[in-house]
């Protein structure tokens, strides 16, 4: 079997990224073994022997001997040289494709699919996505668990915008777009910057990580668990239109954000309802989603978080 580990390296806004092919190829299945040939057990008989004289004991045929190790052998002789024909194939991959027979190159191929591997493996990061419409209160119930436990916080939200105002990124305009829309910026963005951002964590010594608003399409969902990190659980934030739009605009009158305004928000939730949903009807489908209620407030609705995820993981 082979494996694939990719590295982003959009750190410094370069969309470069380089792929480790690990290629460790699975040994063809074992040749066949050369068939027992039965031995045929000859008796000696001897002019003296007192059962010489039976005629039911008749000497065997010499001639009918002979014929039968000569089959043998040959048989034995053509085997031989199936099998070492097919370790020269297996040995000589410098052989063109059209020299090497059509079932061995069927099962080279099989042998050599590429299996993706994530950057960080189950035992090194915990990785709790954290979902919901937007203004639900998904970056303040997260603020609450860093205070609390040893989490990281990871906002997909965050990171675009701070990769947007940095100077010279070759993405700022197109990540303003997007954003202002209220639309998904392309996943290979996104994810790079959430990879970048928890190699560091890993390397302070962090583990358990809350990925915030991501993955919010099927294909990020994929990739990231890919390419990245496979997640333990999904946090869903339920709540009302009504009560986020609420809460959005309230938030807008401070917050200085390009899509806290009404037409933005609008956009916002067709994108989550459209795009986002599927993502936590996916991991439903795992049995990997934790919904929590959020319409109560700040203080209740993190009663019941931290309940609801100490029922699943130690806290
Ligand atoms: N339970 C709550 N009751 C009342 N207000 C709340 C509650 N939870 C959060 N808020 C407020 O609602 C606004 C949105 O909350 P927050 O920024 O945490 O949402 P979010 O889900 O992270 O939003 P976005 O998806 O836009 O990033 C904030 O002003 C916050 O203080
Ligand atoms: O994975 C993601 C996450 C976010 N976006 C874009 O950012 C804005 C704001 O996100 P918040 O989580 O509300 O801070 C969102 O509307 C998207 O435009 C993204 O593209 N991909």
């Amino acid at each position: 079997m082979a494996s694939l580990r990719c590295t982003p390296l959009l750190r410094t806004g370069t969309a470069a990224s380089v792929c480790r092919l690990r290629s460790s190829l699975l040994l063809l299945p074992a040749s066949p073994q050369p068939r027992a040939f039965a031995v045929q057990t000859v008796r000696s008989y001897s002019a003296g022997n007192s059962s010489s004289n039976d005629p039911s004991k008749k000497p065997p045929n010499v001639f009918a001997l002979l014929g039968i190790i000569l089959a043998g052998s040959g048989v034995f002789y053509l085997l031989s040289k199936s099998m070492q024909k097919e370790r020269e194939v297996r040995r000589d991959m410098k052989l063109g494709d059209s020299e090497i027979p059509t079932e061995i190159r069927e099962k080279q191929a099989a042998a050599t699919t590429v299996v993706p591997v994530p950057a960080f493996s189950k035992d090194e990061v915990k990785v709790i996505f954290v979902l919901g419409g937007p203004g639900v209160g998904k970056g303040t119930q997260c603020a609450n668990l860093v205070r609390d436990y040893d989490f990281v916080h990871l906002s997909a939200g965050d990171l675009l915008r701070a990769e947007q105002a940095r100077e010279g990124s070759e993405y700022g305009e197109l990540i303003s777009t997007y954003i202002r829309e209220g639309k998904i910026v392309p996943q290979e963005i996104t994810i790079a910057l959430l990879r970048n951002a928890m190699q560091d964590a890993v390397k302070e010594g962090h583990s358990k990580f809350l990925i915030d608003g991501f993955p919010r399409k099927m294909d990020q969902a994929i990739k990231f668990e890919e390419d990245v990190a496979v997640s333990e659980f999904t946090l869903y934030f339920d709540c009302s239109e009504d009560v986020m739009l609420q809460r959005l605009l309230k938030r807008g009158e401070t917050s200085g954000r390009s899509d806290d305004n009404i037409e933005s928000i609008k956009k916002r939730f067709k994108t989550f309802v459209d795009t986002s949903m599927p993502v936590i009807d996916y991991y439903r489908g795992q049995n990997k989603v934790i919904s929590v209620p959020c319409e109560k407030t700040k203080e209740e609705v993190y009663d019941l978080l931290k309940e609801k995820i100490s029922d699943r993981m130690s806290l």
